[in-house]
């Protein structure tokens, strides 16, 4: 269904009864992201956004800050009051800055692959910079030149041994993306552009849930210095993943988030 605030309109899909669960996909995703998580989840009321400028959200975003404030409303508009809320990469981005404005709706919070933004002035502008050249590639090129690119960057470089299958439909929903919409996500809403949440994760006070690939250098690193900082967490470092753990190991995935959330009832 379309939920609409101010001028923009937002995709939600929701099924399942149950405690609440807000879920919010990576780059290049959208509400199809997450569907298999109904699976692992049968006790939930699953509920999928497709953030802005992804999958089928009208929404001319100007900062994070406009997104998790919509986010807000959306939820609002759909009654919920209180929900268990999982991200993946940007959307666990989307996630925590959410949780760190809006703490009264987050009964728990589930991150994965996720990064509080980058703590250094030179070292957002410099990823500032990177993101605004690939937003300029992305809408000077056609979406396949895009998300040939986007498969090759290291991060994926472990989802080259998946089922054929698998890798056609994260290829085909990466392709389904909106180059205007992809180049304003990372505009508006990049690891850069988004203010940094390094200093207030000591005040994020709800159960914290953090999953990273074990091939995920990066975000491991990123993870660790995480939970030094958050009071009320627990750490998971997936073997044989990457940065999609979800699409990597899929039961593990949902077991754990199963488990974690069974741990965290309302
Ligand atoms: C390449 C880096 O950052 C990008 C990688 C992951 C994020 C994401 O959401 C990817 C989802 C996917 O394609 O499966 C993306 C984001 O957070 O917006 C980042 O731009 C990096 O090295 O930080």
């Amino acid at each position: 269904m379309f939920i609409e605030v101010d001028e923009h309109k937002y995709w939600v899909e929701c099924e399942g009864k149950g405690e609440p669960l807000v879920i919010l996909h990576g780059f290049t995703g959208s509400t199809h992201t997450f569907r298999f998580l109904k699976h692992y989840l049968p006790d939930y009321q699953l509920i999928r956004i497709d953030l802005p400028g992804h999958g089928r959200t009208k929404a001319t975003i100007s900062s994070m800050e406009k997104c998790i404030d919509d986010v807000s409303i959306v939820c609002k508009k759909i009654g919920l009051t209180k929900f268990h809320l999982l991200g993946y990469s940007m959307g666990g981005r989307t996630a925590l800055s959410f949780a760190k404005k809006y703490p009264i709706f987050v009964q728990s919070l589930i991150l994965e692959s996720a990064t509080p933004g980058i703590e250094n002035d030179e070292e957002r502008k410099k990823r500032i910079k990177a993101d605004e050249e690939l937003a300029t590639f992305i809408l000077e090129n056609p979406i396949e030149a895009f998300v040939d690119y986007w498969e090759e960057i290291p991060l994926f470089f472990s989802q080259k041994h998946l089922p054929t299958p698998l890798k056609k439909a994260i290829r085909e929903e990466r392709l389904a993306q909106s180059r205007e919409g992809l180049a304003l996500s990372l505009r508006t809403m990049g690891t850069g552009t988004m203010p940094s949440l390094w200093n207030h994760l000591s005040t994020i006070l709800c159960p914290v849930c953090i999953l990273v690939g074990e091939s995920d250098k990066k975000f491991i690193q990123i993870g660790e210095k995480m939970i030094s900082f958050i009071q009320n967490n627990e750490f998971h470092v997936i073997k044989n993943s990457g940065h999609a753990i979800h699409v990597e190991q899929s039961e593990i995935f949902g077991t754990i988030v199963n488990e974690f959330l069974k741990q965290r009832r309302m």
